[in-house]
Formats: C-alpha cells, structure tokens, sequence
C-alpha cells in the first residue's frame, strides 16, 4: 500500500476535499433585518438549519472596511512582530495551533476578550492605536447587529421580555470574545483535489456567533447531522449567524448549534471577523420554561456557562461538547 503524506508545508495539517460549484449552498436563508417578517424567518432558519445570513443590517461599509485594512496590516507584519502578540492562551497572537489540546489549522489569528462594547482592557494585544480603534468600531457594531438578532429571536419564539436572550450577552459580566482569522492561500496544494483545513469542524459553544469575512469563500456548513457539508457563498457586505451550544440549549434543542469549518483556498486569503456571544460565568443554562411544551422535559442536566466552558476548553475542536451534558 502506497501511504501519501501531506506535503511539507501542510504538514500535521488535515486535508479536505477541494470544494466545488456542486458543494455551493444556494439556499443559505437570508433574513432582511429590516423587514417584519425578521423574527419568524430567524426562528424558521435556526429550527431548520441553526445558521443564516443576514442582510440589510445597518452596519456601515466602511465600519468593516477599516477593520479589515488593519487586520490585513496586521498579518503582513513579519512572524517575529506577530509572536510577540502571543500566544494565544487565553488571548491574544496564534498561529496553526487552535486551542492547546492539538488541534491545527492553516490560519493565523487574534483570540480577543470583549468587555461590554470593546476590546477589554486586560486584552493588550493587538497594541496599534489604529488597529484597537478599528476594531472597537467594528465590535460595537457587530454587537448590535448580535443584540437585534437575539431580539427578533425572543420575539419570534414567544419569549418576554423583548431581551429575554440578548440580555444574557450584554448584561455586566457577560463573557464575550472576538476571534481575527486570517487563512493565507496555500498554493501547494493547487490543482490536487484537496485543500488545507483551515478551522476544522466544530460547533460553538457560546450563545450566538456573527461572522464577517473579506469575501472570499472557505465557510462551510454540515447539512443533515453532518452528513453533508456543503459551502456557504461568501459576501462582504452580509453578516453570517451561528447558533451555538448554548442557545440550542435554552431552546431545548429546537434551535441547532450548527457544525461548521473553514477550508483554505489555494489562491486567496480569507479574512473573517467573529463576534461570539456568551453569558456571564454564573448563567444557569438550561431551557426556558415558556418552550418547553406541556410535559416535556430538559434534554440536559443543568449546569452554568463557567461549568460548560471549562469541560469545552478541555475538549478537541471536533467533539460533540454538549453529549456529556445530555440525559440519557
Ligand atoms: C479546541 C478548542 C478551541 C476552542 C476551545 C476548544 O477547546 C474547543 C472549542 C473552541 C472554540 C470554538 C468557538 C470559538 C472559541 C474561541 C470558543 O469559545 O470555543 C474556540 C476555542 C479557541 O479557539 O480557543
Ligand atoms: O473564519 C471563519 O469563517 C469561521 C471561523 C470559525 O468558525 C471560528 O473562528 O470559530
């Protein structure tokens, strides 16, 4: 049997199949924030696919544009200037290495603490003045954009008050992070059928994630209990929301934290933006009483948001996190 290895730069790197026109998703739902039908369509795409675009949001291009220009910045300084932003743990310059339990991508990045609408003061890095500012623009954007969806979500499922969940990500304490991914292209691999991963398959585990990327694709999401996995067309101008562990929590498993991973094209770099959404440390987390039908019982044992991070930090990108949470 003949054993191919990666080829040296992609080395311990996990290869995927190239994606192709076939693999695009056309039917990524799209939710015009805007309109009045904004709730129901949310409630209809977190049931059916845990994840949409969102459109017409109110978030100025140059908002996002100036936070881009100073990423890109960031990532063409030399590695020597980027290692001294790390490392990563808890926040701050990583490279390749995701989480400290072995997992690798092609990427480099920018773990970030959010406290209220910033960057956290604790969080020095990234250190330019330009590139902070940026960034504050943006995360005080992006927040609002997370705040309106949890809104309309409440509202579409029923819930009061109107922050009946967009409380659980603003209130003191709430514990919020912010991710900078930049996927350099990687050539070698070109006209081979397979790409580098670039984030490898994984759910999150906060409530909420909103996602914002340069435009080039990569994003891919896993239809069918990950039977399938098909690519999410990429758009600069749109915002992508995630639904994560929690919430499908909280909503007893009616909304689905939806599996995704980012595969690496072989011309462009990727540069995404992600906002994730998390309660304080000492939320309960557990469904709410008004979804759960006469009856019905909580698919999970209780625990508080610090009990599911640490068991989650403890585990590998691809695990299922809550399965040690369900009943049996
Ligand atoms: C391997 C890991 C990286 C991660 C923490 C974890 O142990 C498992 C979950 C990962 C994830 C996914 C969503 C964003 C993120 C910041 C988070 O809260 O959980 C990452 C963590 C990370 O990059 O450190
Ligand atoms: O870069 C992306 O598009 C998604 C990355 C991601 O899933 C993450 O940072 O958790």
């Amino acid at each position: 049997m003949v054993v191919l290895a990666n080829p040296p730069v992609v080395d311990q790197i996990p290869l995927l199949r190239s994606p192709g026109p076939r693999d695009s998703f056309a039917a990524v739902p799209v939710v015009d924030l805007s309109s009045p039908g904004a709730a129901r369509a949310i409630v209809d795409a977190c049931e059916r696919f845990g994840f949409f675009k969102v459109v017409n949001h109110g978030v100025a291009a140059g908002t996002m544009d100036r936070a881009e220009t100073e990423a890109v910045k960031f990532f063409a300084q030399t590695q020597a200037d980027k290692d001294r932003a790390g490392p990563a743990y808890p926040f701050g310059y990583g490279s390749k290495r995701i989480g400290i339990n072995g997992d690798m991508g092609w990427l480099e990045y920018l773990l970030l603490a959010v406290d209220s609408a910033s960057l956290s003061d604790a969080c020095t890095v990234p250190a330019a003045a330009a590139f902070r500012a940026a960034l504050n623009e943006y995360i005080a954007a992006v927040r609002k954009v997370a705040v309106r969806v949890l809104e309309a979500m409440a509202d579409g499922l029923g819930l009061a008050p109107a922050d009946a969940l967009s409380a659980m990500v603003t209130e003191q304490g709430s514990d919020q992070v912010f991710r900078v991914n930049h996927y350099p292209p990687c050539p070698a691999l070109q006209g081979l059928g397979c790409s580098a991963t670039g984030f490898g398959e994984h759910t999150d585990p906060q409530l909420i994630s909103v996602l914002r990327s340069n435009g080039t694709s990569g994003l891919q999401i896993a239809l069918r209990d990950g039977a399938q996995w098909v690519s999410v067309p990429s758009d600069r101008d749109a915002f992508f929301v995630n639904v994560g562990d929690s919430l499908q929590v909280l909503t007893n498993g009616r909304f689905r934290s939806v599996k995704h991973r980012v595969v690496t094209n072989s011309l462009k770099s990727r540069v995404s933006f992600i906002y994730f959404g998390g309660p304080p440390l000492a939320q309960r987390i557990a469904p709410l009483p008004e979804l759960l039908g006469e009856g019905e019982e909580s698919l999970y044992r209780e625990f508080t948001w610090a009990e599911y991070k640490k068991a989650a930090y403890k585990t590998r990108l691809g695990d299922n996190r809550l399965a040690q949470f369900e009943k049996k």
